[in-house]
């Protein structure tokens, strides 16, 4: 299998001592840590097309009239957001969001890092959690904090200075809750469903996440990436822009968009857990900020989540003939989201869709059909170490797996990366060889076929789930 000594894991790997914001203005030459990667281009820097992102009126959702409930699908299907105005919550209370974040990010460092995350904890102040040699580190400081519920906040990360920083927040929060609610509903009444149907899945104790990013002036700006392209993690999240200062672009068909910023708008979009429940109808859009030479910029996301742990899945009535299972139930966990995260898989972002779609399936434990498994090993050099850290993380979860091996059924599939080696991994089917550019699929106890060899001996019911044909020998010979 593949050698990964240069994954590191966060206990052996020391955190950058200094945050963006110190190194921003105590250095003369930007550290190579910074400097985003080819694979990381994707499009143009410096003439991003503004994007035509349709305006929503909040307001307008909970009318009898359909109009607005049909220009929101638009824009869902469309781009992945929206900008919401006339959403109920006051531009006063925007304007204290923005500066509560802004007098934090101004304190001095050692009154900041009273907030200090952990070396091995996302939650708190702090930059990129530094995982492998390979992470391009974005171009940020931020506070991160669980919201919601009440009894999770761990209040030693929260900032004391600003002195309303709580009050505000908390205020903040309730009236995201209010949206968040009005959002899913006529989310739900777009596709013509019953409007509770995504609610339903949220269960007693819904999660909210604050993140208060901060990007420092840069005077690298265009060799340095704020945010790298990634999509959310969460249900839906809502976006408070800074008021000036333009920074947030979005990748559709294969090119990024500046967002504008509308005064007083809330930038919404829907995550990957609402693309999972809306069975793909809905697609969570790829995102990543820029930076600015001159200027800093502040942005507030509010990420709105279900339950953690709990089970969500696509909403039967999205699952039609016409329009297959897409997904397969799976559990949010936020620490399984931010370590794949941090360690820099959100760069799968800039692959093909398909390389990237196959990867988020890997780490989403997804599905992923046998038919949609055709990858080019030697496509994927450049992405080297995303792949590494990918089977890094598929090889942990796969030896929890087989602590459960009477279970023989493997509950989802891989691609076989391993493009270095390749030659000497045996189909377990044929026994030939895969080679560079074959097919490969490893089940979860580790058994490596040609993904024709597998879709052969799998019944079609059975494609999103393969048995092991070598684990089931294996069984019955005992
Ligand atoms: O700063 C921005 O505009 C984007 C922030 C974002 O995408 C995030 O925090 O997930
Ligand atoms: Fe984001």
């Amino acid at each position: 299998m593949i050698e990964s000594q240069s994954v590191i894991s966060p206990a052996n790997h020391k955190s950058m001592s200094n945050q963006v914001q110190e190194i921003a203005t105590d250095c003369d030459k930007l550290p190579e840590r910074f400097i985003r990667k080819e694979d990381e281009e994707y499009g143009n820097i410096t003439n991003p097309s503004p994007a035509e992102i349709p305006v929503i009126d909040v307001s307008l959702l909970t009318s009898s009239s359909h109009l607005e409930l049909g220009r929101l699908k638009s824009a869902i299907t469309t781009w992945g957001c929206f900008q919401a105005i006339n959403h109920g919550i006051e531009g006063s209370l925007l304007d204290k969001v923005r500066e509560i974040s802004k007098l934090f990010f101004s304190l001095s460092a050692e009154e900041k890092k009273k907030c200090l995350r952990e070396e091995d904890d996302v939650e708190g102040y702090g930059n990129d959690m530094v995982l492998s040699d390979h992470q391009t580190l974005d171009w940020t400081d931020r506070v991160y904090l669980t919201v919601l519920p009440k009894h999770q906040q761990r209040l030693q990360f929260w900032p004391q200075n600003p002195n309303n920083f709580r009050e505000v927040v908390d205020e903040y929060c309730s009236k995201i809750e209010s949206i968040n609610e009005i959002i899913l509903k006529s989310l739900a009444r777009s596709l013509n469903l019953e409007e509770n149907c995504f609610l339903d899945q949220y269960g007693p104790t819904a999660n909210m996440f604050a993140r208060f990013n901060y990007y420092p002036p840069c005077p690298w700006a265009d060799k340095v990436l704020g945010l790298k392209p990634h999509s959310d993690g969460s249900a839906t999240t809502y976006l408070l822009q800074d008021k000036e200062l333009e920074g947030l672009q979005i990748l559709k068909d294969g090119q990024w968009f500046g967002v504008p910023i509308v005064p007083d708008a809330l930038t919404i979009n829907v995550g990957e857990q609402i693309e999972i429940m809306s069975n793909g109808i809905f697609k969570s859009p790829i995102h990543r900020a820029l930076v600015n030479s001159k200027d800093q910029r502040i942005s507030v996301a509010m990420f709105c989540n279900p339950q953690t742990e709990k089970d969500i899945g696509p909403v039967d009535a999205l699952v039609t003939d016409d329009r297959p299972r897409q997904y397969k139930n799976v559990t949010f966990s936020l620490d399984f989201y931010f370590e794949n995260y941090q360690q820099g898989l959100h760069g799968i972002a800039t692959m093909s869709n398909m390389h990237k779609e196959i990867l988020v399936n890997i780490l989403m434990e997804r599905p992923i059909l046998l038919s949609r498994l055709v990858i080019n090993l030697n496509h994927v050099q450049d992405t080297q170490s995303l792949i590494e850290l990918a089977v890094l993380s598929f090889a942990e979860r796969r030896e929890k797996a087989s602590r459960k091996q009477e279970r023989i059924r493997s509950n989802r599939l891989v691609i076989d990366v391993v493009s270095g080696d390749s030659t000497k991994i045996m189909c377990g089917l044929c026994s030939a060889s895969t080679s560079d550019t074959s097919v490969v699929a490893v089940l979860v106890c580790g058994h490596v076929y040609h993904a024709d060899c597998l879709e052969t001996r799998t019944p079609y019911e059975d494609r999103r789930d393969p048995l092991c044909p070598v684990c089931v020998d294996s069984h019955s010979a005992n």
